[in-house]
Parts: structure tokens; sequence; C-alpha cells
């Protein structure tokens, strides 16, 4: 059985800046990013292949999900996170995530985040060669406890094990924050609570924090009330949003959290997902309709929005699914 002293030999270890000091979104060059960040660049961490993928009901063959995160790549999204290292008896659909991790064309210059909720998840991230990882903790109790089994204190415990692989190993740790707009099971979650808990993971490593609004019932002033309560414990170039677009306000949350400065959004192709234990939760926002709106608004992303459009007609095909609107035509961009 493979035990933790044989890791130094199982993965290819890159030397790497300490997390906290990882840079803020640059607009990437064809040789990887550049130093000076860009006001005008938003970064999309692309997170259908987890996100998306993980609430589909028929298991997707291993082979679709390597090949839609390479298109993906191929694209032009600088991150795709491209499985989970959790219990497959919780989420069967990422049960082949070692499978995954390593079928993937690593494209020089992009990153592929995979979820680890504890220190199992995070040996086997590492052995199959995870070069970033994501923690996910959550505001809401009720809803830590049906995700991860846990409470939220006992869930930063497990991730204070994460933790000391990935500084031992010198992976970078995204961290998640769930219901932050407010939680199916608890109602409103108070911004104050949210910005804590930002805090703590920031504490703790984390490089950046990821906003979710897991069931979409954010609304602007409630994305504007969470900034204001979030940035002063964790400056605004460390935020990223994660907005699901259950009532069709992810759009406009992202609008309000760009104009507070945030410059990461996480967005699913196709709008694919959902979250297992969040009842309610659609898909996240769909990629191609952020890229088309912030492409309208005179930010760049570096993605080719007619390949990416290609990518979501080919998922939708793969997997029996119908459409979603189609985001503005390219030829409108400036
Ligand atoms: C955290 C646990 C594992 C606790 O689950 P547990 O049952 O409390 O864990 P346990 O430690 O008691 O172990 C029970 C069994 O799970 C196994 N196990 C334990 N850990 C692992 C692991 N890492 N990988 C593989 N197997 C694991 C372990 O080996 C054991 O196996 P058994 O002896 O019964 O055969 C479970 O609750 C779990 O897997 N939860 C994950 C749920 C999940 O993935 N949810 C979706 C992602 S979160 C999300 O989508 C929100 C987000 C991030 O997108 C942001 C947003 O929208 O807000």
């Amino acid at each position: 059985m493979w035990t933790l002293p044989s890791l130094a030999r199982a993965v290819t270890l890159v030397p790497r800046r300490p997390a906290a000091a990882l840079p803020l979104p640059t607009t990437p060059s064809a040789s990887g990013p550049t130093a000076a960040p860009d006001p005008r660049y938003v970064k999309i961490v692309e997170v259908g292949p987890r996100d998306g993928l993980q609430n589909e009901k028929a298991l997707v063959p291993t082979a679709t999900k390597i090949a839609l995160i390479n298109r993906l790549a191929d694209a032009g999204l600088p991150a795709v996170e491209a499985t989970s290292f959790v219990s497959p008896k919780w989420v069967p659909q990422m049960r082949d995530n070692a499978a995954v991790l390593t079928g993937i064309a690593r494209r020089p210059g992009v990153t592929y985040p995979v979820l680890t909720p504890n220190v199992q998840g995070m040996e086997a991230a590492l052995k199959a060669g995870a070069t970033e990882v994501a923690i996910f903790a959550s505001a809401s109790e009720s809803f830590s406890r049906k995700n991860l089994n846990c409470s939220i204190d006992e869930s930063l415990q497990r991730f204070e094990g994460v933790m000391a692989l990935a500084r031992q190993y010198e992976v970078p740790v995204r961290g998640y924050t769930s219901m932050v707009l407010g939680c199916p099971y608890e109602g409103a979650i108070a911004p104050e609570a949210v910005a804590q808990l930002c805090a703590k993971l920031m504490a703790m490593g984390c490089y950046e924090i990821s906003l979710g609004d897991t069931v979409g019932v954010g609304t602007p002033p409630g994305m504007a009330r969470l900034l204001a309560a979030v940035t002063p414990v964790v400056p605004v170039a460390q935020l990223a949003v994660h907005c699901h677009d259950t009532y069709g306000r992810a759009l406009a949350n992202i609008a309000t959290a760009l104009d507070h400065g945030v410059r990461v959004v996480d967005a699913s192709v196709a709008g694919l997902g959902g979250c297992p234990y969040a009842d309610g939760a659609t898909g996240n926002v769909a990629t191609e309709k952020v890229v088309a709106m912030l492409h309208e608004m005179g930010y760049t992303t570096g993605v080719d929005l007619d390949q990416l459009h290609g990518v979501a007609a080919w998922i939708n095909a793969q997997l029996g699914r119908e459409p979603s609107e189609r985001a503005p035509s390219p030829t409108t961009e400036r």
C-alpha cells in the first residue's frame, strides 16, 4: 500500500513560490503569466469538469472528462479545476479522480486545481500529481454537516493536515467559502461570519478565497454588503467570486464584484452543475456568458469565445443536454 514517506518519490515536485506570495492575476502571455498586474484582465477559473460534472447522474466516461479539460485549456482558460479527491461514496462521479488528473495533457501556464477535503484526499491528490489544490469550508453550519459530515470548526481542523502537506510539497491552496449569500437550510448568512471564516482560511495559508453563492440566492446589493465585510480582512486581489445562476442573477452579482475590484471569477462551461448537498443549486454561471459579458465590458480574459462556444456545444452533446441560451456573439466585442 502507498504510504506518505513514499510521496516524494511518487510525485514530481516543482519548486514554487510560497503560496502566500503568489501574484495577483496577470494577463497571460504566450510563455505564461507576465509580472505586471493588469486591472482590465479578469482570470476565469473554469470549474465545469469538477463542480459541473460532480452533479451528473449518469457516470461520465473518464475519456470525456479528460477531453473536456483539454479542450477548455486549449480555448484559453488559465485554470481548469479538474476533479475532486473526495469520498467516492459521497460523490461517485469523481471516483476516477486519479485517472483524470494523470490523463490530461497539461498545457504550460494552465493550472489544474483539485478539491481535497482532508489528508486522505490530499495524499491521493499528491500521488496523482496535483500541483494545486482547494479546500472548501462553509459559512453555514448546516451545509458544512451535509457537505463534509462535520462542523465548520472540525472542517478547519481537517484542513490543517491538508495545509501541512501543501507546505511540505509546495502546493498552492485555494480556499472556498460556501453559502456566502444565503443557505437553503439556514436562510441569511451574516457577512461578518463569512469574513471571519475567510480570514481563518487566509491565515491557514490559502493564496485566494473563492466566495461561493452556492445556491444562487445573492443579489447585487447583497454582494456589495458581503464584499464590504470581507475586503477589510482579505485583500480584494485575493478574492474570487463563484456564482451559481439559479435565479438568473449571477452576471449581475459578478458585475457588482467587478465594480468592487474582484478580478477572479469562477464559471462552468455550458452552465454545467449544481451541488449534490445543496437543495436547489443549479449550475454555476456559464463560462461563455461570463466571458462574453467581460469582453463587452472591455475586460480581457485570454479566452477564445468562439472556441469556448464549441466546447460548450460539444459537452452538451456528450451529456445529451439541451444547449443553454447562446451568449452574445464575439463579433460584438470591442
Ligand atoms: C469529507 C468526507 C470524506 C467525510 O466523510 P466521512 O464519511 O465523514 O469520512 P470518514 O473519515 O468517516 O471516512 C468514511 C469513508 O470515506 C473514505 N474517505 C474519507 N475521505 C476520503 C477521501 N478524501 N477520498 C476518498 N475516500 C475518503 C474513508 O476511507 C472511509 O471509507 P470506508 O472505510 O467507509 O470504505 C465526505 O463528506 C466527502 O467526501 N464530502 C465531499 C462532498 C463534496 O465533494 N461536495 C461537493 C463539493 S463542495 C461544492 O461543490 C461547493 C463549491 C466548492 O463548489 C463552492 C460553492 O459552490 O459554494
